[in-house]
């Protein structure tokens, strides 16, 4: 079935009539990242430290009534609406040569059997569109795809998925990882496999879920970008920051939380030079095998830049307020990106922001995610003149840069369920936030105000899965 072609798209009248909802409207929210040291040599094994950032993803699900066979996926940000019957989709893959999965197993590669099944319904996807945004819809709708084949059952109610996001996409700070943690959460919600989130959930039940929507998340981001260490999907759903290390794929990864992640003087600035992740993982692939023992060896000084960062970070003394220490981490950010030029994974337009910052004179630049374009971050030295940063921040808008102002350390993955926020509102029991009204939110400003989960304001109806232990 062929999507629409305007958005944003809205259901119509009739099929609203005909649509006695089976369980309510609900939504999910993941955040995006930065990586704040070992991009591209966490793929090969090595540490990365990366910490969760305010901008995040946010997917609206409308399960329909039983007269509906039918699987919309509505994504503005791209463009995509796309639409298939259920009863279309290649359910009898499994069973004859495939073994469908259970929820709770933890699967490290696509199964290629699956993947040729999929694909009639892949190509139905945009036919019109020219081949570069095609791409870009088929890589969503394929790790959607991927996902509910996996996890839901051709009994599945209808509905419509509708998503989201504050983040700007290939840009390095992870929007395909947060889009994959909320597929991959709503899928299991929708399935009645997780339990909670609710206040005072035992440690242990906390870190099954978070365990469970992570595994799910990977599978997503391998449908997106083929290669993924998993840094991306572990910290949009975890939250706060964490040192990663992944060295055999058929295991859970290493994920350290660092609860306790400084308040860094951070600048965060998108070149706007679009590129994919799975091109640049795949570049640093390309040179491994060309020069094995001088790549190797690159990857290895990154891990224990990497390693010096986290021993500093944590070390009782560390205060992001000392001069010493933060010209060490500074020597660290510039090292990391002089490794990262030599991988062939930086771009002229993010030497542009580093030389901009290095005349400025006010801080150390690296990129950050898989480079190629997309964003850098600049830790700024204490007691930055004013003005000075204004100028800077004039000269990035000259060149067409756009800066961000986020936090960094926020929760993980939340979920909205019912889709009904308090929000001061006049409306008994709180405002229900329908799928209209999410599409009619224009930008990334009105998303936060109308469902945000409340970095600026107190929104209590989102629920996270949180440790006892963080703060
Ligand atoms: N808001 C969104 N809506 C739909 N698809 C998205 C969205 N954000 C990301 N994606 C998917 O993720 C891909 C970008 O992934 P990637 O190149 O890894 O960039 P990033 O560094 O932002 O994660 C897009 O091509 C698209 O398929
Ligand atoms: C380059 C890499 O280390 C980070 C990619 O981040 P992003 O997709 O550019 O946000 C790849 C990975 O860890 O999977």
């Amino acid at each position: 079935m062929n999507g629409t072609k305007s958005l944003p798209v809205r259901p119509q009248n009739h099929e609203r009539a005909h649509s006695t909802p089976m369980a309510p409207p609900f939504m999910v929210s993941a955040p995006g990242k930065v990586i704040v040291f070992g991009e591209h040599a966490v793929v090969h094994g090595k540490a990365a430290m990366a910490a969760a950032i305010s901008l995040r993803s946010y997917l609206h699900v409308t399960t329909l009534s039983k007269s509906h066979r039918t699987l919309r996926l509505c994504f503005p940000d791209i463009g995509l609406d796309h639409t298939w019957d259920i009863d279309d989709l290649p359910w009898d893959v499994f069973g004859k040569s495939l073994k469908k999965p259970r929820y709770y197993d933890m699967v490290t590669s696509l199964d290629e059997k699956l993947v040729e099944a999929m694909q009639p319904s892949i190509e139905e996807v945009s036919e019109s569109e020219p081949p570069e945004k095609r791409k870009i819809h088929q890589a969503a709708a394929s790790a959607f795809l991927y996902l509910f084949l996996c996890l839901q059952q051709p009994t599945t109610p209808a509905a419509i998925w509708v998503l989201r996001s504050t983040l700007p996409i290939g840009a390095g700070l992870g929007s395909s990882a947060s889009i994959c943690v909320c597929m991959a959460a709503a899928l299991l919600k929708q399935i009645h496999v997780l339990s909670g989130p609710h206040n005072d959930q035992p440690d242990e039940e906390v870190e099954t879920q978070l365990e469970r929507i992570n595994r799910w998340a990977f599978v997503g981001e391998l449908c997106i970008h083929g290669n993924p260490s998993g840094v991306d999907n572990t910290v949009s759903t975890r939250g706060k920051a964490v040192l990663f290390k992944r060295v055999d794929y058929t295991k859970p990864p290493q994920a350290t939380p660092l609860n306790a992640f400084p308040e860094l003087p951070l600048l965060l600035v998108n070149t706007k030079q679009p590129r994919s992740t799975a091109t640049e993982v795949a570049k640093v692939g390309a040179l491994k095998k060309k020069y094995p023992e001088v790549t190797e060896k690159t990857l290895d000084s990154i891990d224990q830049v990497t390693m010096s960062a986290y021993k500093l970070i944590t070390s009782d003394s560390f205060d992001p307020k000392s001069e010493s220490n933060i010209e060490h981490l500074g020597d660290l950010f510039q090292m990391n990106h002089g490794f990262l030029v030599s991988l062939g994974v930086s771009h002229p337009k993010l030497e542009h922001i580093r030389e901009l910052v290095d005349y400025a004179d006010i801080g150390w630049t690296k990129l950050t995610g898989a480079g190629g374009g997309g964003c850098a971050i600049t830790l700024l030295k204490n007691h930055v003149n004013n003005a000075r940063l204004g100028q800077l921040q004039d000269e990035f808008e000259a060149a067409g840069f756009e800066e961000y102002k986020t936090t960094l350390g926020g929760d993980g993955v939340g979920i909205l369920y019912p889709a009904v926020l308090k929000n001061g509102s006049a409306e008994k029991g709180g405002e229900e936030i329908n799928l209209q009204k999410f599409l009619r939110a224009e930008g990334a400003d009105d998303i936060e105000r109308l469902v945000g989960v409340g970095v600026r304001e107190k929104r209590p109806e989102w629920k996270f899965w949180r440790f006892s232990d963080s703060s």
